[in-house]
């Protein structure tokens, strides 16, 4: 994969996310070019990761094997139509935005293009991302491995059979990192509320949630289990989750990724017009 010319079309969190990533992983930063209007932030990106960049979309998808599209839904329309003009050898598009339906941004291009919709998320910085990948009918395998080895350089990475499905993703992963945030804030201010300095309390909250994350993930035990693992009979913990499952935490996180995946498919009614 290192051979190939990637381009990224937006500069921002999740563009620079992943080639940030990838850069760390090895991936030569002269192989990767990023445009968007902003030449202050491409002129920051330059910097901090070397990559190449242009305010010019058209220049920056001109040599490229991958165009990987990670501007805001509201605006691809604007910067996926003036593109069709310039596609010669149809590289690989991958979408990372939220919402927007295959059919639509291969319409916007023209028609006829190999489109990816993948469903990324910010740890792809650290190189500790989850990616779901949707193809349409022109993707070939060589494509999906392409896209696999690119989203797997900076996290895991999970194809779904049917596009809905990334809606399902995006209320998992997509927006996940911003749940477990939310959870180490909460913590640090209970931490501070019980006492603790808020740098004592911040830092005991982030290990924990690191912890617990590493341990899920290399345990043979599920996480029910290392969660009934921590309960002791009658010890401090199950006083913890009987209060978290008595205000309805589960019932809170099925409201919370059904408004997040529902808001995912009214963003492909909203800017997903043809
Ligand atoms: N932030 C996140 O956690 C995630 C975001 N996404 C998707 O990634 C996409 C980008 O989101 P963020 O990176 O968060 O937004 P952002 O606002 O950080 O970045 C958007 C980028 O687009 C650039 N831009 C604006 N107009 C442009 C144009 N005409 N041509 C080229 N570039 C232009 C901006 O200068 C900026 O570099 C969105 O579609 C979002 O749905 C997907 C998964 C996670
Ligand atoms: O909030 C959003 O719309 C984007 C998509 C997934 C994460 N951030």
């Amino acid at each position: 994969m290192a051979h190939q010319h990637i381009a990224f079309i937006g500069a921002g969190n999740m563009a620079s996310a992943i080639f940030g990533g990838l850069i760390d992983g090895g991936f030569p930063a002269d192989h990767i070019i990023a445009a968007c209007p902003d030449a202050d932030l491409l002129d920051a990106v330059a910097k901090r990761y070397g990559v190449k960049t242009t305010i010019d979309n058209a220049e920056a998808i001109r040599q490229a094997d991958v165009v990987v599209l990670a501007v805001k839904p509201q605006i691809m329309k604007s910067v996926c139509e003036p593109l069709k003009s310039q596609l010669k050898d149809g590289p690989l598009f991958i979408s990372v935005a939220a919402g927007l339906k295959v059919d639509t941004l291969d319409h916007w291009l023209g028609g006829g293009q190999s489109i990816i919709r993948c469903m990324p998320n910010t740890p792809s910085l650290v190189g500790a991302g989850a990616s779901g990948l949707y193809g349409n009918a022109r993707v070939t395998d060589t494509h999906r491995t392409t896209a696999t080895e690119l989203m797997q350089a900076v996290g895991i990475v999970e194809w779904v059979e049917e596009e809905s499905l990334l809606d399902a993703v995006t209320a998992v992963s997509g927006s996940g990192p911003a749940y477990f945030f939310l959870m180490i804030e909460a913590l640090e201010e209970a931490g501070v509320n019980r006492g603790l300095p808020l740098e004592t309390a911040r830092r005991l909250a982030i290990q924990t949630a690191y912890g617990a994350s590493k341990m899920a993930s290399q345990s043979e035990q599920d996480p029910a289990q290392l969660k009934r693992n921590v309960m002791s009979p009658k010890g401090t913990t199950e006083q913890a989750i009987f209060s978290f499952e008595n205000a309805g935490i589960k019932a809170i996180f099925d409201d919370a990724t059904r408004a997040c995946s529902d808001r995912a498919s009214e963003m492909s009614d909203e800017f997903g017009k043809i």
